[in-house]
This record gives C-alpha cells, sequence and structure tokens, in this order.
C-alpha cells in the first residue's frame, strides 16, 4: 500500500508556527523542528500502524479507518478522532480533550514524499518526509 514503509522527515513549513498555535513553548517548538521524526507505517486493508521514533519520543499507534481511537501526541497533548481516505490522501480529525479543539491532518504521496498537513485555529504546518 502507498504509505507503507520507513519515512524519515526531511523539512518542515511553517511547522513551527502551528506548534505556536497548539499552544507548544518555544523550547519545546525549538526541540519539535529537528527530532528527526521517522514513521514507520503498515498498511493492512483499513487496518494501519505508525510507529513513530524520534529524538522526543517512541510509540507506537493502531487503528482503523473511519474508527475513532485515543492518540498522545508528541506536546502532550491528548486527542481523540479517526483517519478517513478520501481518493489517495489520509484525512484525520481529531479533538484535543484539553479544550475540545479540533486538529485536521492529511497525509498524501506527492511525487514519492510523504507529505502531512496539519492544522490548527487556522495555522497550517506540513512535515514532508522522504521514503528510507
Ligand atoms: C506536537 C505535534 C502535533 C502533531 C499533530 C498531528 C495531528 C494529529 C495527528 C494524530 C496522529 C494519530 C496517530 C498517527 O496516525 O500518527
Amino acid at each position: 500500500m502507498a504509505f507503507s514503509g520507513t519515512w524519515k522527515v526531511e523539512k518542515n513549513e511553517n511547522y513551527e508556527k502551528f506548534l505556536e498555535a497548539m499552544g507548544v513553548n518555544v523550547v519545546k517548538r525549538a526541540a519539535a523542528t529537528v527530532d528527526n521524526l521517522c514513521l514507520t507505517i503498515t498498511q493492512e486493508g483499513d487496518s494501519f500502524t505508525v510507529k513513530e521514533s524520534s529524538l522526543i519520543r517512541s510509540t507506537e499507534f493502531a487503528f482503523s479507518l473511519g474508527v475513532a481511537f485515543d492518540a498522545n501526541l508528541a506536546d502532550g497533548s491528548d486527542v481523540n478522532g479517526s483517519w478517513t481516505l478520501e481518493g489517495n490522501k489520509l484525512v484525520g480529525k481529531f479533538a484535543r480533550k484539553d479544550n475540545g479543539k479540533i486538529i485536521t491532518t492529511t497525509r498524501e504521496i506527492i511525487d514519492g514524499k510523504l507529505v502531512q498537513t496539519m492544522t490548527f485555529e487556522g495555522v497550517e504546518g506540513k512535515r514532508i518526509f522522504k521514503k528510507q
């Protein structure tokens, strides 16, 4: 499946501003933008596992398309939401448990790169990953 594989972050676009909108403090923002994030994604039909490994933490998520699940984000935020597939694009909608506000996110393959877009309170950031 297109998303399966190991993906290492190559560059960020406006990610620091996205984190600022999320309320992440300056010290954590600085660390997050150089976290060497690596995602290992396995897709089997509608079921996914995402292994996240970075200088900040290592963790793993398992979810099925359209089924809500709990997740703890790298900044410590707890969220609940789900991923769906729209065409070739994964579309995620997650509500923060502390304030109910929504994070929207997409993952898509563009020119062989995995591009994750994240939006919170109107501020969009991107992380672009290269396949290993
Ligand atoms: C501080 C980092 C914030 C990153 C926000 C990403 C948007 C929410 C994504 C939820 C991820 C669930 C698990 C996953 O598929 O990786």
